[in-house]
């Protein structure tokens, strides 16, 4: 685990950038595995600033979306989807061919969840996928638990997940997510993760410990060989 010690917000940011960059300049038609929530936004913001330069940048990168919500009412602004559009896909000008996700309203969550599994068996392993950390040490949406899923599937929420940030302010929270398993995440030629925001102190100090434990899925990721890990400093 190469783990990057970062001034700021912004700086941790840049240095993601970096890494994606030089991936995307390598291999122009990578798999990108996109997540929503604060901790990768600036470096969504980086990319876009480069494309704004360089219109060709990224026009053939491939995405996936990590993971979503399921039983939000109908309408409902609090979607991975919206997220990762309004942040990424759009400004990026991903068009809808190379760009892989499930809705949060699906009528069929279960058979979603295989259509991307599909996807993944097809169109991957992912080159580069982008995490965050939860509060409780989950990857995407894999809660700590006995047992951890390997392929993308519908899962239960952990309560320590739904009394977390904004969800808790929700007239209908999620009663559900669906993900990536942690096989698809270490399956990824490389991986990133963005430790940034309120709340991840603890978290951030568990993953330093060199061992593996299903009840903190981050700590899942020393078993992978290519992991950058980014922190804000201001957090640790
Ligand atoms: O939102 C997602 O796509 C992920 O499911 C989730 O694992 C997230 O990365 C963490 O909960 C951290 O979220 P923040 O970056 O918003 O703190």
């Amino acid at each position: 685990m190469n783990i990057h010690y970062l001034p700021d917000f912004e700086t941790m940011s840049r240095k993601g950038f970096e890494l994606v960059k030089n991936e995307i300049d390598r291999k122009p038609n990578l798999l990108f595995c996109v997540a929503s929530g604060g901790s990768p936004s600036g470096l969504y913001s980086q990319l876009v600033a480069e494309k704004a330069k360089n219109p060709s940048f990224c026009n053939q990168l491939r995405v996936i979306k990590l993971d979503e919500w399921g039983g939000l009412e109908e309408g409902s602004t609090f979607t991975s989807e919206l997220d990762v559009q309004t942040k990424f896909v759009q400004p990026m000008g991903i068009s809808s061919d190379r760009y892989w996700t499930i809705d949060p309203f699906t009528a069929d969550p279960e058979g979603d969840c295989r259509q991307m599994e599909g996807v993944i068996q097809r169109e991957g392993p992912l080159d580069i996928c982008i995490l965050g950390i939860g509060v409780n040490g989950h990857i995407a949406l894999n809660e700590p638990g006995e047992v951890l899923k390997l392929e993308f599937h519908v899962c239960q929420l952990a309560e320590s997940t739904l009394n977390n940030g904004m969800i808790k302010s929700l007239k209908q929270p999620p009663t559900f997510g669906m993900t990536m398993g942690v096989g698809n995440i270490l399956q990824s030629k490389k991986i990133l993760i963005f430790i940034a925001g309120s709340g991840k102190k603890e978290a951030f100090e568990r993953l330093l410990k060199p061992e593996v434990n299903t009840q903190f899925p981050a700590s899942l990721l020393w078993l992978h060989p290519n992991v950058d890990v980014l922190v804000d400093e201001r957090v640790v």
